[in-house]
C-alpha cells in the first residue's frame, strides 16, 4: 500500500504547560513494496510520527494518505510490532498469534491454517502450544511478528523490534525479518536507533532531527536487498553508515547533554 505523509505537524503539551513541537512539516511517502527506516537522535520524534502512521495519535496539522484516502476512507489493515511485545500470558503461542484473526470472525480451519503458516515463516514451528513466558525474548519478538503479518496487513509498523535483544540475536532477527520481508513484500515504517540496521534493512532511510523534529535527508540504500553484509558491499555499507551518523552526530551529542 501506498503511504503519503503530508505535512504532519505534532504538537505536545509539557508538564509546564508549554507547547512543545515534536514533529514539524513532515512529508514523505511510503511506496507499494518499499521498506522505509526512520532513524535519528533520541527524541526526534520517530515513535510519534510512527504512532501518527498507525492512527495511535492524531497529528496537530496534516494528513496520512493510505493509497490517497484517508485512514477513515480507506481503513488500512496495520500490522504493529513494538519493543516490547504485549503477548497476553494466558495465551499459547499459537492463540496469540491467531488473536486478531479470530477479531475478524475467521473460522477454525481458516485459524489453524493461517495460525500455523505464519508461526512455520517465523520460525516457531514446536511452540504452538507454549505460553510467553516459556520463550526467549527473541521468540517472543517471533511470536509478535507472526501475529502481525497474521492479519495480512497492508501496512508493517514496527518500533525498535529487536532493541531488547541482545547483539547475536538482534543479528539472527534483522537476517530472519529480511527473508520474511521478501516473502511478504509488504509496506513497511519501521523505527530504530541502530544505523547499521537502517542500513541492512531500509530501500531509504528517512533521517530525522530534533527539536523540532524535521526530515534532514532521504538516503536511498543503492544496494541489494539481500546479502549487504557480504564482503563486496562492506565499503559501501560502511560509507552508508558514516554518511547517515553525520548527519545525527550533532543532534545525538544535544540529546546526551540535556539527558
Ligand atoms: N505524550 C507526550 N506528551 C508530551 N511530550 C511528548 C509525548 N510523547 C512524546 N513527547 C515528546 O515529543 C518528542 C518526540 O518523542 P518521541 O518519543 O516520538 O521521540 P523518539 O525519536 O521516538 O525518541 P526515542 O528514540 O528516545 O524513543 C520528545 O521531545 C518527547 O519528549
Amino acid at each position: 500500500m501506498r503511504v503519503v505523509v503530508d505535512g504532519v505537524t505534532k504538537t505536545f503539551r509539557d508538564k509546564k504547560g508549554r507547547d512543545v513541537t515534536a514533529l514539524s512539516q513532515i512529508d514523505f511517502a511510503i511506496d507499494r513494496e518499499e521498506f522505509v527506516v526512520l532513524v535519528g537522535p533520541s527524541g526526534c520524534g520517530k515513535s510519534t510520527l510512527l504512532n501518527i502512521v498507525g492512527g495511535l495519535l492524531s497529528p496537530t496539522d496534516g494528513s496520512v494518505y493510505f493509497e490517497g484516502l484517508s485512514a477513515e476512507q480507506n481503513d488500512p489493515r496495520l500490522g504493529i510490532v513494538f519493543q516490547e511485545i504485549a503477548l497476553f500470558p494466558w495465551r499459547t503461542v499459537f492463540e496469540n498469534v491467531v488473536y486478531g484473526l479470530e477479531e475478524m470472525g475467521l473460522g477454525k480451519s481458516e485459524l489453524k491454517e493461517k495460525g500455523q503458516y505464519y508461526l512455520d515463516m517465523v520460525g516457531l514451528t514446536g511452540f504452538e502450544q507454549a505460553y510467553p513466558k516459556q520463550l526467549s525474548g527473541g521468540m517472543r519478538q517471533r511470536a509478535g511478528i507472526a501475529r502481525a503479518l497474521a492479519i495480512e496487513p497492508d501496512l508493517l509498523l514496527m518500533d525498535e523490534p529487536f532493541s531488547a535483544l541482545d547483539a547475536q540475536t538482534r543479528t539472527l532477527m534483522q537476517e530472519e525479518l529480511l527473508t520474511i520481508w521478501n516473502r511478504t513484500r509488504l509496506s513497511t515504517l519501521y523505527v530504530t536507533h541502530n544505523i547499521q540496521e537502517a542500513v541492512y534493512l531500509a530501500d531509504r532511510v528517512i533521517v530525522l532531527s530534533r527539536h523540532p523534529g524535521r526530515i534532514k535527508e532521504i538516503i536511498r540504500i543503492d544496494m541489494p536487498k539481500t546479502g549487504r553484509d557480504d564482503e563486496q558491499y562492506r565499503i559501501q555499507f560502511d560509507d552508508y553508515v558514516k554518511q547517515i551518523w553525520n548527519l545525527i552526530r550533532h543532534d545525538a551529542q544535544d540529546a546526551l547533554k540535556e539527558g
